[in-house]
């Protein structure tokens, strides 16, 4: 069996939403639309299927297959990078889709704590994860850190500590925790051919000063041509350009939390930039009203003008 490959992912990667049916059903026919329209309309060469923003704790194990079937068939040679999110709260389930991201061709998995029984330990959370990756042992694999959701807060310099020893295809962390201490310690630890991405979109410029390779978010769906900008600006070491383009980022996220935000209202956000009908959030994730989706649209409005 081959090994996982050494192919470092770098730049954006969106964190898809999972468009649903008004009735609450997986609705696949929107995802080819979908691929167009981040490749073409927002710069982004790479997708992170059935993660947080894709609402994959609410799914069945059915409909994360049939989901991560259909984006990598729609994002076949025109994506770089579709990584497939398979944790679950059961091993069983998790090494399931493990080994189907593995036969529909995905480019690699990553997985999330369990985080109903959590794991007190960093050597508890490197067995599942080890468990978890021997299903599939050819695609490489992301630990998938977001200490907000699951409540899990073993360090990741932790986890990943000699981690190749137990995970031969272990290839890097998406990090979505804001402790700077313990990304930065897993940047300069990471191996050469790992990927250190980064998952706090309002303080990615933070993340790249301190060597991220790649980020996935969830407004590089309808704020990813900004961000490329910003990148390049922080390539370029024009800051004061970065700055001003992740302050703009900072001003929106800041404004939607303060009125309640949740993937309802981002998925919504997303449904009036991009035009794609995505529809309602799973319970029990509330849909967003419209009249808070204005508000929030307006803002976006007047601060990308
Ligand atoms: C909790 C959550 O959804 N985190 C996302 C990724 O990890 C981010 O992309 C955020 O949505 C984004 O940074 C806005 O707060
Ligand atoms: C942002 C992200 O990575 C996720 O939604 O899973």
């Amino acid at each position: 069996m081959a090994p996982a490959n050494d192919r470092k992912v770098t730049g954006l990667l969106a964190a898809t939403f999972t468009p649903l049916t008004a009735q609450g059903e997986v609705n696949l026919s929107v995802i080819g639309p979908y691929v167009d329209y981040l490749t073409e309309k927002q710069g982004i060469k790479g997708i992170f299927v059935n993660g947080t923003t894709g609402e994959s704790m609410s799914l069945s194990v059915a409909e994360r297959k049939d989901l991560a079937e259909e984006w990598c068939l729609r994002a076949k040679g025109r994506m770089d990078n579709v990584i497939i999110h398979v944790g679950c709260m059961s091993l069983k389930d998790s090494q399931d889709l493990a080994r189907h991201a593995a036969e529909i061709g995905a480019d690699g998995i990553a997985v999330i704590s369990p985080s109903f029984f959590k794991p007190r330990t960093a050597d508890a959370l490197r067995r599942f994860l080890q468990e978890v990756a021997s299903a599939a042992p050819t695609l490489p694999f992301y630990y998938y850190q977001i200490p907000s959701f699951t409540g899990v807060n073993v360090p990741v310099r932790d986890v990943i500590e000699d981690i190749e020893k137990l995970i031969p295809s272990f290839r890097g962390v998406k990090f979505s925790g804001s402790d700077l201490l313990d990304f930065g310690q897993c940047v300069s630890y990471s191996q050469p051919h790992w990927s250190v991405l980064y998952g706090v979109d309002e303080q990615l410029l933070a993340g790249l000063a301190m060597g991220a390779n790649g980020a996935v978010g969830s407004t590089y769906n309808y704020m990813g041509c900004y961000v490329n900008q910003m990148i390049s600006a922080f390539e370029t070491k024009d800051l004061v350009k970065a700055r001003t383009i992740q302050f703009k980022i900072q001003e929106l996220v800041r404004y939607a939390i303060k009125l309640g935000f949740d993937i309802g209202v981002n998925k919504q956000l997303m449904t009036e930039v991009s035009g794609l009908h995505l529809g309602p959030p799973r319970l029990p994730v509330m849909p967003c009203s419209p009249d808070l989706a204005q508000l929030i649209i307006q803002k976006y409005q007047s601060i990308f003008v």
